[in-house]
């Protein structure tokens, strides 16, 4: 289903030589011995997660589908990237589905929120307010003003069948609100961190109201539970690309590129960044996770890529399949000059784009790139490519000696701004 092609990626080192490290990361990872341990979770789910709360989500959105031309997902950093990143991967980014996600939250930004606010003023709305900790002070800022705006547009009661809140089982000022109000809730499971929750209600609830087959996403996920479940690195490509990332650091690459030719996998540039930058930034270690689309951003960035400082290695996250393709047409006039590719397929032109570019930035520019090919954009992919990245990504970070499931360096402006803001 994934291709992994290290053929470009300049390495000095062989991958299969670091096969004793990965298997003793490996066992850590699926005994549950390694740092971190409360939080791995996600390894069992594909086969361990709750049918019947599943089946619940799927009840529950088709509920809302039918209440709600706007459903608004208020929620930040892994309450939200993951649902967003599937739903434009799956989607596409100008959608016609009678419903419309629109996401709060996840800023601060007055303009923005108010924004949101006028736009859903005279639209059929219901809400999902997302948060692990029931605390962060984004999504609670956003939610007290979305809060008043429901019970004023529907009155308390009907508001409150229009508010599902996705939140711990029992901590929280979220889950406290959710009682008292008698919310629909859903529950994040303890061993699941945010970056690694997309597969549960947290995602899983918005994605199946924008009309996405879940049960796809899920069976994608199992597919990649056994695709990379083995400790062998010869039979798993998730873990040579954890391999091949350290090895590309030794190399004194500290910055990881991850390049899309689709700009609808922007978002999932956005979770994979989040997954790979709080797992692997701490102590002073771990690569930059940055992102860039082609070929828009190779009449930006593509000057720094070509000739800048070598810092960076590109992770290319390729699709084999379109979602639909269009052929360029022909015209007598030829004015644009542009006749030499009548006939041919649009999607032909952006990979041939891919195919120069990764010449001119592998061979002239002497930048390594790791090639991730999936088959199409759909939602067996998904669950199938988070399933590979979550297992790369803990083995890459354990390889770092450091616990790859914690954010402690998050805590550090939370704590300045509570001070500035006078929150005791
Ligand atoms: O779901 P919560 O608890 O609101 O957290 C949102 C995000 O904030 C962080 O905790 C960082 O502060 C992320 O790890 C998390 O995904």
């Amino acid at each position: 289903m994934m291709k992994l092609d290290l053929s470009h990626a300049l390495l000095k080192e062989d991958v299969l030589s670091y096969q004793d490290v990965v298997s003793k990361y490996h066992d850590q990872l699926v005994n549950k011995t390694g740092k971190g341990n409360d939080f791995t979770g996600w390894v069992e789910w594909p086969n361990n997660y709750d049918k019947e709360e599943f089946d619940r989500i799927k009840s529950v959105a088709k509920d809302l589908r039918d209440k709600c031309e706007v459903f608004v997902v208020c929620g930040i950093g892994g309450s939200y990237l993951g649902s967003r990143a599937a739903i434009e991967m799956i989607n596409g980014l100008y959608n016609k589905d009678k419903v419309e996600i629109v996401f709060m939250g996840n800023t601060f930004s007055s303009s923005y929120i108010k924004n949101v606010m006028d736009y859903i003023a005279d639209k059929e709305v219901c809400v999902n307010v997302i948060s692990k900790s029931g605390t962060t002070t984004e999504t609670a800022l956003a939610f007290r003003l979305l809060k008043q705006f429901m019970e004023e547009k529907y009155g308390k009661e009907e508001a409150s069948k229009r508010i599902v809140a996705t939140t711990d089982k029992a901590r929280g000022t979220l889950k406290a609100i959710a009682d008292k109000e008698g919310y629909e809730t859903f529950v994040i499971p303890d061993d699941i961190g945010g970056r690694f929750s997309v597969i549960t209600p947290v995602g899983l609830l918005p994605i199946a109201v924008a009309g996405i087959d879940i049960d796809a996403i899920m069976s994608g996920l199992a597919k990649g539970y056994k695709d990379f479940g083995d400790a062998d690195l010869n039979k798993n490509i998730a873990y040579q690309y954890a391999v091949a990332r350290r090895i590309l650091e030794n190399q004194g690459k500290d910055v990881e590129m991850l390049v899309s030719y689709e700009p609808q996998m922007n978002m999932v540039a956005e979770w994979w960044k989040q997954l790979f930058g709080e797992s692997e930034g701490k102590e002073e270690k771990g690569n930059l996770p940055t992102s860039a689309n082609f070929s828009t951003d190779l009449h930006s960035l593509g000057q720094f890529i070509q000739q800048g400082k070598k810092v960076l290695y590109e992770t290319l996250l390729l699709v084999e399949k379109p979602t639909s393709d269009l052929e360029f047409p022909s015209d007598p006039d030829n004015a644009d000059g542009m006749n030499y590719l009548s006939g041919k397929s649009v999607d032909w032109v952006n990979k041939m784009a891919c195919k120069g570019t990764l010449e001119a930035h592998e061979v002239t520019g002497n930048v390594p790139n790791i090639l991730i090919t999936i088959p199409d954009m759909g939602a067996e992919s998904f669950g199938y490519m988070c399933y590979f990245f979550f297992k790369a990504c803990a083995i890459s970070v354990y390889m770092l000696g450091v616990n790859p499931f914690d954010q402690p360096g998050v805590e550090v402006y939370k704590k300045n701004m509570f001070r500035l803001l006078g929150k005791n």
